[in-house]
């Protein structure tokens, strides 16, 4: 149960960083620490108590608190983090606490026709748990190998793998197939065997761990109930669209209840249509089972529509990594570039203010009236030149172009960043307003 705000110590500033979890839920200098799991009441589902927490946040005073929700062993996950960014500027989860995958200098080279392909040259990447990671890049960029080397299908040349603190490199025998059952691995392409039915592919895991019979068909009726084909379980793989085929796949990845599930090109070949219910399926096994999932996609829709981060990957190497959040108010982000929505040049309007900039708000900063706030509290004139609002996630984002007359335009532009926005980019008049 959650503490009242009575509790909290009134007068004190909000810390930037959180206290650490510590495995226990708690309010301490205006940080609420909580876990999905033990702070929902009793006979509240996961989502009522998301509703509640939003609620008490939105209604807070300014300042008076954040939120960091935690993932707790073994509990679905209250909310994804965008959902509680989303609800209020106030309301943030700042991080997550536990690191499940760390990547270190990882390197990988193949033979190729004209010498050595260096696949990886120097990966480093940590992945949160219960969080999605997009693994994006042009082809032959890497993204698979990461992929096969962090599943250990593939042994790196050098560098370390570490799943829930394991170092996989140095494991070989039944301690590395035991590490190995951690991670799920959805594979590219269609990879269920044809002559055994849906169920019959979701039990294979666990045939091969010796789960016995009972539990195991209970097992397979969960996973078919999370990816929505219960009703196909006597289907065999022909008699699936390419859609149910891939749902199949997620959830005997998931039969051994893994940590990490590695997803490789899940929806390429797919319609929008397929892709909206396998996304949905990945979401889910990460928001109900709390399982941290990776996914290599050439599709940025996945990454709009069910990544909390991404990692750029380029001839073997990241060049960008960070939450989506976060990089698409940086100017120079290729991740920005390709989910915000796009602004034309129109120089003839543009030319009329003293002031162009491109202004991203993200949350309720996007919705909220921000800007016109900023017309109000500052007296100037401030029009939309074009842009406009999208969703990455639950989280409502927006880029506007905007034109600014009047004195103090400067001030509004900086006064739109200190209370949230990112002001990219002063387009006409002096230059630096950034945040
Ligand atoms: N088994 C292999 N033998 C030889 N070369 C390989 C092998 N696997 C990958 N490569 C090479 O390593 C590089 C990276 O390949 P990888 O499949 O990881 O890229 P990718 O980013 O996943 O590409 P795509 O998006 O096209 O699937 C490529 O140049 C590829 O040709």
């Amino acid at each position: 149960m959650l503490p009242s705000r009575a509790a909290e110590r009134p007068g004190s500033t909000t810390p930037q960083q959180p206290p650490p979890h510590g495995g226990r839920c708690f309010s301490q200098d205006r940080w609420r620490i909580t876990c999905p799991g033990c702070c929902s009441r009793a006979g509240e589902s996961s989502t009522t108590a998301a509703a509640r927490f939003r609620a008490v946040a939105a209604n807070s005073a300014p300042g008076a608190f954040r939120v960091l929700v935690v993932p707790s062993a073994g509990t679905p996950f209250l909310s994804r983090p965008s959902d509680v960014h989303a609800t209020s500027v106030r309301c943030r989860v700042q991080s997550w606490s536990e690191i499940v995958i760390t990547v270190e200098n990882l390197t990988k080279t193949f033979p190729g026709s004209t010498g050595q392909v260096r696949a990886l040259d120097g990966v480093n990447l940590d992945v949160a748990a219960g969080t999605v990671l997009g693994v994006v890049g042009p082809s032959g960029a890497g993204k698979s190998t990461l992929a096969r080397c962090v599943a250990l299908l593939e042994r790196p040349d050098s560098g370390a793998i570490r799943v829930d603190g394991t170092d996989l490199v140095s494991l070989g025998g039944p301690a590395l197939r035991a590490a190995r059952r951690q991670i799920g691995v959805v594979p590219q392409g269609d990879s269920l065997l044809r002559q055994r039915t849906a169920a019959g592919n979701v039990a294979l895991p666990l045939e091969s761990a010796g789960v016995p019979g009972p539990q195991r068909r209970t097992r397979v009726a969960e996973l078919l109930d999370l990816v929505g084909l219960t009703d196909k379980a006597g289907s065999y793989p022909d008699q699936l669209s390419g859609g149910q085929r891939q749902r199949i796949a997620v959830a005997r990845a998931l039969a051994a209840s893994p940590s990490v599930l590695l997803a490789d090109e899940p929806t390429s070949a797919l319609d929008p249509d397929t892709t909206g219910s396998v996304l949905t399926v990945l979401d889910r096994a990460r928001a109900e089972l709390g399982v941290t999932v990776l996914v290599v996609t050439h599709d940025m829709g996945v990454v709009r529509k069910i990544c909390d981060d991404v990692a750029v990957l380029e001839d073997g190497r990241v060049v960008e990594h960070g939450k989506v959040l976060d990089l698409v108010a940086d100017a120079a982000s290729r991740t920005a570039a390709s989910l915000l929505p796009a602004v034309d040049q129109n120089p003839a309007a543009e030319g009329a203010y003293d002031r162009v900039a491109d202004v991203v708000l993200v949350g309720f900063a996007a919705v909220g009236a921000l800007l016109p706030e900023a017309t109000s509290r500052f007296g100037v004139d401030l029009n939309l030149l074009g842009g406009g609002l999208t969703r990455l996630g639950e989280t409502p984002v927006a880029r506007f172009r905007v034109g600014l007359n009047g004195e103090r335009a400067d001030s509004a532009l900086e006064w739109i960043a200190e209370a949230g926005g990112a002001v990219r980019r002063t387009l006409a008049g002096p230059q630096g307003v950034a945040a």
